[in-house]
Formats: structure tokens, sequence, C-alpha cells
């Protein structure tokens, strides 16, 4: 069998382990990198989740016409196309770095830092001085009588549904249940959206909850709450989704109910590497894992799931790596959310209730999207729905959290977390001069709400 020995060796294409791959490599370390997947080079993001599921947003967002089977197949094909030319891009990137080997097969730990990997009947050994175990999330298909049928899906079949499905029941209404119903919604699907909590976004203020329902309402999605999906029954020619008070019928479902750890056959107990109650790799503030030289990081060390972490997780390792060795989880703040549903739903720092229950003292302006004279973007692209709220510190004038539910919000929600990180007053942003017609402008005047 061939051993390979390496400073470092990474397991799977994700955000973070293909970024430490192409610094390290760069620097002239030796980097081992392994991938089960000739169709997940470069990872999940521009693969199968983040970037592909926003290209068909758009294409959703710009149907018109008669013909949405059509519309979505035409769809498909620009995503693929795009996911394509990513891929073979995110290849060359470390292809072309003498010191990276891309290794194709599925690894498995055979000791502390040392892995054996399976491509057919082809089996290598990797040793290396430093592990770094990447390899991402997969949907955790619910105990349901029924989940495996064949018109049931998960986000990364349904992305090639064929035909374009008339009526989809989708069931969880989290990111991923949000995102995918309102982009069927706009290809021309009926969509029913089955959540088993009592509202949307529980974790959010009501108000907000309120405008989210009423834009997915509009966009012709039904939502039915408190419908936890308990069997799913396939007819033949369709579906029925049941819940404790009803059920629904469709031609598709989509199961958007959480994911869990991609570590199926990795056996990190050879490594020494342990994992919580829910299969989660343990890691430290620093990313290391109870074995001495292993680090864990992207989704898969149970932190929050998006590429932006993943890749924030790779600047920890790298400073210890080749760095000062300081940088630490806990040194995140004001870190932003945006859900890609129409408009976007952008979040950063506290809510109202949050900042409430912790007793703060805040002044909280908040204003419908529609009734901000001073922002006409919304009005220029035909899209105004969603509401702007923001809570500030009624003490110390700075923002404690912000609600962006408007067009453009997943870059607003940037500048928002920055000034929040810099100790930005709010009044300075509502005083600020922004260009016209932005979306920015509106701190102008939703802030102008604050007591002077
Ligand atoms: C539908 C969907 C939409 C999303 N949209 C967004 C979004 O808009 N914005 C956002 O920030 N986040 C989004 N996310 C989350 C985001 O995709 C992840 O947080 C991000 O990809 C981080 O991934 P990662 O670095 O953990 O690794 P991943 O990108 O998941 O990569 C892990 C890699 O490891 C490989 N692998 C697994 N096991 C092995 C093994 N034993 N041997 C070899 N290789 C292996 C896998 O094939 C895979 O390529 C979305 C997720 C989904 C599912
Ligand atoms: N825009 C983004 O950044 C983005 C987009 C997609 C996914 N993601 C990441 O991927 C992760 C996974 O997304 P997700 O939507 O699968 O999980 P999630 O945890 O966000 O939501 C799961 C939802 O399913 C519901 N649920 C669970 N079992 C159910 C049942 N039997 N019947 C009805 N409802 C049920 C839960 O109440 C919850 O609302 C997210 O947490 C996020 O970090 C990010």
């Amino acid at each position: 069998m061939e051993h390979i020995e390496t400073d470092l060796l990474v397991i799977g294409w994700g955000k973070a382990g293909k970024s430490l791959a192409k610094a390290l490599g760069s620097a002239g370390r030796d980097v081992v990198l392994v991938e089960q997947s000739d169709q997940m080079y470069g990872g999940g993001c521009i693969n199968i989740a983040c970037v592909p599921t926003k290209a068909l947003v758009h294409q959703a967002e710009l149907r018109r016409g008669e013909s949405p089977a059509e519309w979505f197949a035409s769809a498909v094909g620009k995503r693929d196309a795009l996911t394509d030319k990513l891929r073979a891009a995110n290849h060359a990137m470390l292809e072309n770095v003498d010191a990276v080997t891309l290794v194709d097969g599925r690894a498995r730990f055979v000791g502390a830092r040392e892995v054996e990997v399976s491509a057919g009947s082809d089996v290598l050994r990797i040793s290396a001085s430093t592990v770094v175990i990447n390899t991402g999330t997969v949907p955790a298909r619910p105990d349901l009588p029924g989940a495996d049928g064949a018109r049931v899906h998960d986000s990364r079949t349904i992305q090639h549904v064929d035909p374009l499905p008339q009526r989809l029941a989708v069931v969880g209404g989290g990111f991923i249940g949000m995102e995918f119903a309102g982009m069927f919604a706009r290809f021309g699907s009926e969509v029913t959206l089955l959540d088993g909590a009592d509202r949307l976004l529980p974790g959010e203020d009501t108000d907000v909850a309120e405008a989210v329902a009423a834009a997915l309402a509009d966009a012709g999605v039904e939502v039915i709450h408190g419908a936890r999906a308990q069997e799913i029954v396939d007819h033949g020619d369709s579906v029925s989704v049941a819940y404790a008070s009803g059920s629904v019928d469709a031609d598709a479902v989509l199961l958007a109910t959480g994911r869990r750890p991609a570590t199926d056959g990795l056996d990190l107990a050879a490594a020494g590497v342990d994992v919580d109650e829910r299969g989660y790799v343990v890691v430290d503030d620093q990313l290391r894992t109870s074995a001495d030289g292993v680090f864990a990081v992207g989704d898969v060390n149970g932190g929050p799931q998006f590429t932006y972490i993943s890749f924030d997780d790779h600047r920890i390792v790298l400073d210890q790596l080749a760095g000062t060795g300081t940088r630490r989880t806990t040194d995140r703040v004001a870190v932003p959310t945006t859900t890609f549903i129409t408009p976007p739903l952008s979040r950063v720092g506290l809510s109202e209730t949050e900042a409430r229950a912790q007793g703060l003292d805040v002044h909280v302006v908040v204003k419908p999207v529609a009734e901000i004279a001073a922002m006409p973007r919304p009005k220029i692209l035909g899209e105004t729905h969603g509401l702007i709220k923001l809570v500030v510190d009624a003490d110390t004038g700075l923002l404690l959290g912000a609600t962006l539910f408007c067009v453009d919000s997943q870059e607003l929600v940037n500048l928002v977390a920055l000034a929040m990180r810099a100790g930005v007053r709010a009044s300075d942003l509502r005083d600020s001069i922004w260009t016209h017609p932005s979306s920015t402008e509106a701190l102008n005047e939703v802030l102008a709400g604050l007591p002077r």
C-alpha cells in the first residue's frame, strides 16, 4: 500500500480546508487534500448549497411568461453551467499549487493523524503532522415512514427535480425550507410549507415574523403552523404528507428539517477525536479536537453552519499553524445572517425581544419598507415587502442589533455589522451621507426616529 507523509492533511474540500490548503501550500508546506467526490471539488457551497440555490432564487425572481416548467428547466441549466465553471476553477486553484496533492477518495482514520483513503480498489495511507477535518454536513432525514420515497427530496436532489412539481410540500420552516418555498412559488409551483413551530421564525420578533409570513403569502406560499410531519405516503402519481391535524397532497416533497455531521465511516474514534451527543466533533475555541494536532473546521464542528464561518475557521487554524496562535471563535462579534427569501431577510445582533429580555434600556426604531420615503430603491425594483428595524442602546447610542428585511439587505447588513464591531454610533449612521438611490440611505430616515 502506498504511504504518503505530509505536513497538513485536509479531509474534505470545504471552505476552510481549501483556504488552508491554498495558503499553506502556497507558502511551500506539503499539503494533501482528500475529497470523496469529483462532483464536490470546491465543497458544498459552490456545488449544492449557497451559490446554486441563490442562482435559482435569482432565476425564479426573473420569471415572466406562461411556461413555468420550461423556465425552471432553463434555470437549472444555467445553475449547472455555473457550478461546472466554479468547480473547475476551484480544482485549478489547488492543482496549480506545487506543494498541494489532491487525492480522490474517501478518508477513514486508522490512527492518530493517520488515514486510509479508498478509491475503488485502490487504498492509500496518509500520515500528517496536522490533520484538518472539514467534511461538512448532510441532510438529516427525519425518521418518518415514507421519508425515502421516490417523490421525496432533500435540498440537493430538489434542485434537479424533473419536471417542476405543480404542487410542492416543504417540510421544515428554517433557512432551507423558507428559501426553497419562496423560490419554488416564484417558479410557479403551488407550495405548502409545513412547520412544526407555532409560527415562522420563533426566535424573531413578532412583527418581523409577520412581515416574513406576509411576503411568503404574497408569493403564493401557504404556511401551516404546528404541522410536524408524521408520515409520507406515496400514491404512485402523487404523494401526501400527514401531520397531527391534517394532511397535504403534493407532487413532490422537500424535507428541510436540519442537517447532521458528515462523519459516517470516518472512524473518528481511531484518531481519538471526541464527538458530542449529536455527533458533531467537539472543539475548543481554537478548533482543536480532543486529539493532538487534529482540528475540525466548518459545519462538522457544530458551530454556525455558514460558509463565512467556515472561512473564519480557516483563519483561526492558519493563525496557529503560521501566525501568532491567538485568534479564537470567541473573538467573533456581530456575525450577520441572511435568509435568501424575496426580499432577503438579514439579521445581526440582538432582536428587540432579546434586548428587552436582557433588561437593556433600548430605543427601537422600525419602519415598513413601503413607507420609507427616502429609500426609492425597493420601488425601483418593484419589491416593497419588508421592514427595517434597529435596536439601539439608550445609554450609549450604540447599535445592539438590526433586522433588515428588504432588497439588498444581504449587503446592507454587512455595513451595519461593521458599524457594530467598530463602535459606530447609531446617530452617525443616521447622519451619514449615502449614495442615492441605494438601500443604505434608509438608515437616514429610519434612524431619524431616535430621540435627539
Ligand atoms: C441548500 C443549502 C443552502 C445554503 N446556503 C447558504 C448560504 O446562502 N450562505 C451560507 O453562508 N451558507 C449556506 N449554507 C451552508 C453552507 O453551505 C455551509 O455552511 C458551508 O458549505 C460550509 O461547509 P464546510 O466548510 O463545513 O464543508 P463542505 O462545503 O460541506 O465540504 C465538505 C466536503 O467534504 C467531503 N467529504 C465528506 N466526508 C468525506 C470523507 N470521509 N473523505 C473525503 N471527503 C469527504 C464532501 O464531499 C464535501 O465536499 C447552505 C447549505 C445548504 C445545504
Ligand atoms: N442563507 C443561508 O445562510 C443558509 C441557507 C440554507 C441553509 N443554511 C444553513 O443550513 C442549516 C440547515 O438548514 P435547515 O433549514 O435544514 O435547518 P434549520 O435547523 O434551519 O430548520 C429546520 C426546521 O425544520 C423544522 N422541523 C424539524 N422536523 C420537522 C418535522 N418533522 N415536521 C415539520 N417541521 C420540522 C424545525 O422546526 C425547523 O424550523 C441552517 O441552520 C443554516 O445554518 C444557511
